[in-house]
């Protein structure tokens, strides 16, 4: 299990992390999902102590990662910069890692037969294409066979059938009881991959709920209703409990209300249809509505906007859809 509290980090006056507390349970995959420069990076630096918070506090299982007797038999982290001996094989690189971690070398072997580099084994890493590097990092990451995993935009670099290979092994290792917390700032990647996510914005938790939940609210439906009738067909739908909203292009918008049930209030009241079209918002639309005033576009200092909720709340409310300014 990981755990967050009250994490905190500023690089000069920008908050990177903003006092941020999760908790990532084991059994999952646990999806960290943020537009770019959320945080994420760094909220998994201070997690793996490769960086200090200047504000709370992150531990694995308990402990501050420094603490841990043998870090990496209990985690293994696939970081965005990875820094591999360009000179040496793959087989070399994983054995000069365990050597000094007391793994043996039955261990590669299985290692690398479970990353699918069996043939490349004894190249030169160097030449090895950003998928094969990626994969040899993951291969390190699971060195230890250890049971939280820590991958940092995994799917980097994959080409489709590496994507489905990394998204079944996390699913795989999850349904082993591991703590699997993978970033990601693809939504639609995530929402085939997680079970669970944690969404930030410019360092701040904006969502801790699980990935059915997620979609279900981001993806509300929305019937498109065509009606020369539009105004009487809207009052029928709202004295049936819908919401219909009439558009300057006489299009009417039905939420809380299936076409069904409109087509039957039509009919019941001789209104002629020209149109009735389900629609559902796509998961990256809905998902990019809910960090867009957390995006960064390259601005110093803070930015307060982002909404604050307590872990293990479920999401916010959808922000609404009217168009705003620009940050920029
Ligand atoms: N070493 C550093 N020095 C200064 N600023 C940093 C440093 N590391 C990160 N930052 C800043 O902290 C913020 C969060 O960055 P971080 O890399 O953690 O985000 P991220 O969500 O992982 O984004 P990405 O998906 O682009 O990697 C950004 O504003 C970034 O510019």
């Amino acid at each position: 299990m990981i755990e967050a509290k009250n994490l905190t980090k500023r690089y000069g006056d920008r908050v990177a992390v903003d006092d941020l507390s999760f908790t990532v349970e084991p059994g999952r995959v646990t999806g960290f999902l943020g537009p770019n420069g959320a945080g994420k990076s760094t909220t998994m630096r201070l997690i793996l102590g490769l960086d200090r918070p200047h504000r709370g506090d992150a531990t694995i299982d308990g402990k501050h990662y420094r603490d841990l007797p043998r870090p990496l038999q209990t985690v293994g982290a696939l970081l965005e910069a990875r820094a591999i001996h360009t000179g040496r094989s793959a087989y070399n690189h994983l054995l000069c890692l365990a050597q000094t971690q007391g793994v043996g070398k039955k261990r590669i072997d299985e290692v690398i037969r479970l990353v699918g580099l069996d043939e490349v084994a004894k190249k030169r890493a160097g030449g090895f294409s950003l998928g094969m590097g990626q994969r040899l990092g993951i291969a390190v990451a699971l060195l230890g066979d250890p049971d939280v995993l820590i991958l940092d935009e995994p799917v980097n670099g994959l080409d489709p059938e590496g994507i489905v290979w990394i998204r079944t092994l996390m699913k795989r290792l999850a349904a082993d009881g591991r703590t699997v917390f993978v970033s990601s700032h693809l939504m639609n990647e995530m929402a085939v991959t997680a079970d669970h996510l944690i969404v930030i914005g410019k360092g701040k938790l904006i969502a801790d709920c699980s990935t059915e939940e997620f979609i279900e609210r981001s993806t509300e439906e929305i019937v498109a209703v065509r009606s020369p009738d539009a105004e009487r067909l809207a009052a029928a739908i709202g004295e049936d409990g819908g919401k219909a909203e009439l558009g300057d292009d006489g299009l009417l918008s039905v939420r809380e209300m299936e076409a069904a049930r409109i087509g039957e209030l039509a009919a019941a009241g001789g209104l002629v249809l020209h149109e009735l079209t389900p629609k559902r918002g796509s998961l990256e639309e809905a998902f990019m509505e809910l960090t867009r005033d957390s995006v960064e576009y390259g601005g110093g200092g803070t930015a307060p906007e982002a909404p604050q909720v307590e872990p293990g709340t479920p999401m916010p409310e959808m922000p609404a859809a009217e168009p705003q300014e620009d940050p920029r």
